[in-house]
């Protein structure tokens, strides 16, 4: 209750006869209840939903008001249910963010990818004691069984802070998460303080029903993260990055921010930045690039020099450096760093797969104008006379405007587009094609729309012809469908394309 009381969100609380002396459990789903659960009733809740927990063994409910369904059981009437959940949540599990170097990313994109290249260094560097919760994976320790499948980006609090308890009590010393807008806007995180936060770029996505109202809020909910961190390292080529440096300066003294961009941008030379990178080799599968730093803070990190990433794109060198600088910034020394990154992949992100006599096929997760606009013009610059193909779709239900975007990534770098089923959840998957096909130059690109993903993967890899590039866009390796509201099985992108490449 103090806890509680000291966050101002504390209503009321109303005892019950035998009021509990312990809780054993904590849940907000009534069907996960047990003897001694403290419930939680948040979101889309149903009062039934307290007659289960109560059956099942709750002995009090957090709520932002009192239910009938809720007699016989302690209340516990609060101002917001998410914040509270997440302070009580910390506390039930022991703090265990008091045990971990945390490092959160945000960004509209490369959060994972990033993750994955710090966590692969860290986890080096401490022989396999580095804790991930990415948007593919949860790891909680060196086992297999440590390891499962995300379902959110950032999951809800008592889930967040019962995994970070698994990963203490399995002996980790370092986590590695992603931290979304909407795990801000949802207060998922709150209360939660970062030793160390990235933020890595912002443009207009996740705007609309269920996720932010405006850009603004999309922008402030990341901010969070800064506001939240004891330090933190920022890339100065981000869209609103005035902004961002401000939020960060707003809690955080220079000696805490580190800010890098590429050698000669536009940034570089209007801001004193930390870092400076630029790009000595790139060719279709890897590159190399150097770092410079420019004050005193960096130096001491002791980065210098050049490094291999082997994961193409040129937006993958920005998310390798805030990895680099990350990694040193918890006590990895550039050799460990400069051994351990070129070993780093990312499922479902810029995979590679080589035909005999068709083009070069590339998986990538791109599902939005900036990412599609990234990963195309870059594989444009290595082709520049050779034809682009790329299939996509696009979500339904969420993500409105990332039809348009499509298109506009489509037109601007592609030949030939093949529009095809992405989720399209509770919408028409045609209606979605026809949405992306309106904002899609029909001079410039042959479009197809063929809804059958399966069918439409194996006719875009045997359109190509060798020299060509085929762009798998969207699923990555996502092993199902959300068709008609139902998640449906997929044999995955790469599964389909790596059958047909064996037959070719
Ligand atoms: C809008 C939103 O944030 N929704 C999230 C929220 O839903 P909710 O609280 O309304 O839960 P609900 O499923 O409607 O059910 C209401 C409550 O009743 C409970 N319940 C339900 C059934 C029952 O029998 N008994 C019972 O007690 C549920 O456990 C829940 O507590 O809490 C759920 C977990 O408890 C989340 O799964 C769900 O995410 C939805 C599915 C989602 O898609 N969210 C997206 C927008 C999201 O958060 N994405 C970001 C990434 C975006 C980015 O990159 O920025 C992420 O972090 O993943
Ligand atoms: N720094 C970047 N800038 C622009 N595009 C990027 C960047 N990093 C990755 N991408 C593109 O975005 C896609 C998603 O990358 P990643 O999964 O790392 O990002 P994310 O932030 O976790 O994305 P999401 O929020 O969609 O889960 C990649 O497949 C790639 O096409």
């Amino acid at each position: 209750m103090t806890l509680l009381s000291e966050h101002d969100l504390l209503i009321e609380k109303k005892a019950a006869q035998e009021p509990p002396r312990k809780f054993t459990h904590v849940t907000y789903d009534s069907r996960q209840a047990t003897a001694q659960t403290l419930f939680f009733c948040k979101g889309n809740f149903e009062p039934a939903y307290l007659n289960q927990a109560k059956e099942k063994g709750a002995t009090a409910y957090v709520s932002e008001r009192e239910y009938v369904q809720g007699q016989g059981l302690t209340a516990i009437i609060v101002r917001d249910v998410q914040k509270a959940m997440s302070l009580l949540g910390a506390a039930f599990y022991g703090f265990p963010q008091n045990q971990l170097f945390i490092t959160g990313i945000t960004g509209t994109k490369g959060k994972t990818t990033t993750a994955y290249f710090a966590h692969g260094v860290q986890d080096a560097h401490t022989n396999g004691h580095a804790a991930l919760f990415s948007t593919i994976d949860r790891i909680t320790g060196p086992k297999p069984e440590q390891r499962f499948k995300s379902d959110l980006t950032t999951p809800e609090s008592l889930d967040l802070f019962h995994d970070m308890a698994e990963a203490v009590k399995n002996g980790m010393t370092h986590l590695i998460m992603e931290v979304s807008s909407q795990a801000f806007k949802k207060n998922r995180v709150y209360g939660l303080k970062y030793d160390l936060g990235i933020f890595l770029n912002i443009s207009p996505d996740h705007i609309g029903r269920n996720e932010h109202p405006t850009f603004e809020d999309y922008l402030y909910c990341k901010e969070q993260l800064l506001r939240n961190s004891k330090n933190v390292i920022i890339n100065a080529e981000s869209q609103h990055f005035d902004e961002i440096n401000g939020a960060a300066k707003g809690s955080l003294m220079d000696d805490h921010i580190y800010l890098y961009a590429r050698e000669n941008s536009l940034i570089s030379f209007q801001t004193q930045v930390d870092f400076e990178f630029k790009e000595t080799r790139q060719d279709l599968t890897e590159s190399t690039v150097e770092i410079s730093s420019y004050s005193d803070k960096g130096r001491k990190l002791a980065i210098d020099g050049a490094y291999e990433v082997d994961i193409p794109g040129d937006y993958n060198q920005e998310n390798a450096i805030a990895a680099i600088v990350s990694a040193a910034m918890t006590g990895v020394s550039a050799t460990e760093i400069r051994q351990h990154l070129p070993e780093v992949r990312v499922p479902g992100r810029m995979e590679v797969f080589q035909t005999k006599d068709h083009g070069t096929v590339y998986i990538d997760y791109a599902h939005n104008y900036a990412s599609l606009k990234s990963l195309l013009s870059f594989l444009r610059q290595q082709i520049p006379d050779e034809r682009l193909i790329v299939l996509t779709g696009s979500t339904g239900d969420k993500g409105i405007s990332r039809r348009s975007g499509l298109g506009q990534a489509i037109s601007e770098e592609a030949d030939v587009a093949i529009l095809t089923s992405d989720d399209p959840a509770t919408e028409d998957p045609l209606q979605i094609a026809q949405e992306i096909d309106q904002h899609i130059d029909h001079d410039q690109v042959e479009v197809q729309i063929v809804l059958d993903r399966k069918t439409a993967v194996k006719q875009a890899i045997m359109l190509s012809k060798p020299g060509e590039i085929v762009v798998l866009a969207g699923k990555g390796r996502d092993a199902t469908q959300k068709l008609n509201g139902k998640n449906v099985p997929y044999e995955t992108d790469v599964k389909i394309a790596e059958d047909l490449i064996k037959e070719r």
